[in-house]
């Protein structure tokens, strides 16, 4: 079990067994950086990140000038990644969180390093409409529209399965409806893309969280049949899902608890872990630039683990 025993902020490394502090300014380090951008909002970290002086004379020619993204679970983690990504690649970003305090804290420290008026704060919940539709009106009030949706929002927690189906797939299902209410051009919208972060779970069952994969698995489903009703109907929204191996962020910590019913699978899990490695939040999150930009990809679920990056291809049923 020893994986387990590193304390709440180490991980392991993948194919190292370094210790890594990951601490919540800045985002582990470690292999692969060389294929991601070390991003941190840690004032002490030589970043290679735009200061605010130069960020708005840059940010005209950046792929993603002009466009909103809305991220779901954006206060850490991938979702804080994959806002990072957003930012450096020009776009204005809303974070859409259930730790209010924490986003709040990240919101300032974004300002600094991106420049006023780039980002946004909506205390969300992906479990009530209320609240997330809210969170949209708020977005498209600010900045003027939708274009890029990141559903990233998720958690693991075999032991509360209906609070997991609740957020990892009916929230996803609530984002993506919401976004097709906004983004569609038969409706007045200016069209888009939606990611949806669903795991290699959604690909291959992981025997410890059975519900966990089920939730993925709809993920996926439900994004490339999203994806077909959008591409028939003309609504010139896309929709993708990322497909991440194991991620060194605190949803990966303390997995026997999480487990519940299931945690004498802990030792098999770990070995899986250990077969397989773990990435780093920037090496998940550098690829959604790909699932947006690239108009072609659509219905796609692109799987990354320390290996690389596959497109999946799917058994063809009709
Ligand atoms: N960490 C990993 O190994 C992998 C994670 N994923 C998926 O990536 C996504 C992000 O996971 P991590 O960054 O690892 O998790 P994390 O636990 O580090 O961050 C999740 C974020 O979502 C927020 N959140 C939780 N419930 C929410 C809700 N109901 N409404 C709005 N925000 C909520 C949390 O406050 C937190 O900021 C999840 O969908 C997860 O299932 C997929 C594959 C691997
Ligand atoms: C315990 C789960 C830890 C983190 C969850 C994380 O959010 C996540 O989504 C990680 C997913 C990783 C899945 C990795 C592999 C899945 C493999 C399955 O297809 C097959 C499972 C077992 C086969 C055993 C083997 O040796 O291949």
């Amino acid at each position: 079990m020893g994986i387990w025993r590193r304390t709440k902020h180490e991980t392991m490394t993948n194919n190292n067994e370094q210790n890594q502090q990951t601490r919540a300014v800045d985002f582990p380090g470690g292999r692969g950086q060389s294929r991601s951008r070390q991003t941190s909002l840690d004032p002490s970290f030589e970043s290679s990140c735009r200061h605010p002086s130069t960020s708005s004379d840059r940010t005209a020619d950046m792929a993603l000038s002009g466009k909103t993204a809305v991220v779901t679970g954006a206060v850490m983690g991938i979702g804080r990644a994959m806002t990072e990504v957003l930012l450096q690649n020009g776009a204005k970003v809303a974070l859409l969180d259930v730790n209010e305090s924490e986003g709040k804290t990240l919101m300032e420290a974004l300002e600094k390093q991106y420049g006023q008026g780039r980002t946004l704060f909506c205390k969300a919940d992906v479990q009530s409409e209320e609240q997330f539709k809210a969170a949209f009106e708020k977005t498209t009030e600010t900045f003027g529209g939708i274009d890029i949706l990141c559903n990233n929002a998720g958690i693991l927690n075999e032991g509360l399965w209906e609070k997991t189906v609740a957020i990892n797939l009916m929230g996803v299902i609530r984002g993506t409806y919401l976004a097709f209410e906004h983004m569609n051009k038969l409706k007045g919208g200016r069209g888009g893309v939606i990611i949806n972060t669903a795991s290699m779970a959604g690909l291959g069952p992981l025997p410890s969280c059975p519900v966990y994969t089920a939730t993925k698995h709809g993920v996926v489903g439900f994004t490339r049949a999203m994806a077909a009703n959008s591409a028939l109907s003309g609504y010139g929204i896309r929709v993708n899902t990322l497909c991440p191996g194991f991620v060194q962020t605190e949803l990966f910590t303390e997995i026997p608890a999480r487990l519940a019913q299931h945690s004498h699978l802990a030792d098999a899990t770990v070995q899986l872990v250990e077969k397989l490695g773990t990435i780093t939040v920037s090496e998940v999150a550098q690829h959604i630039l790909e699932l947006v930009t690239d108009e072609t990809k659509n219905g796609e679920a692109l799987l990354v683990t320390p290996a690389g990056k596959q497109y999946i291809t799917f058994p063809s049923v009709a």
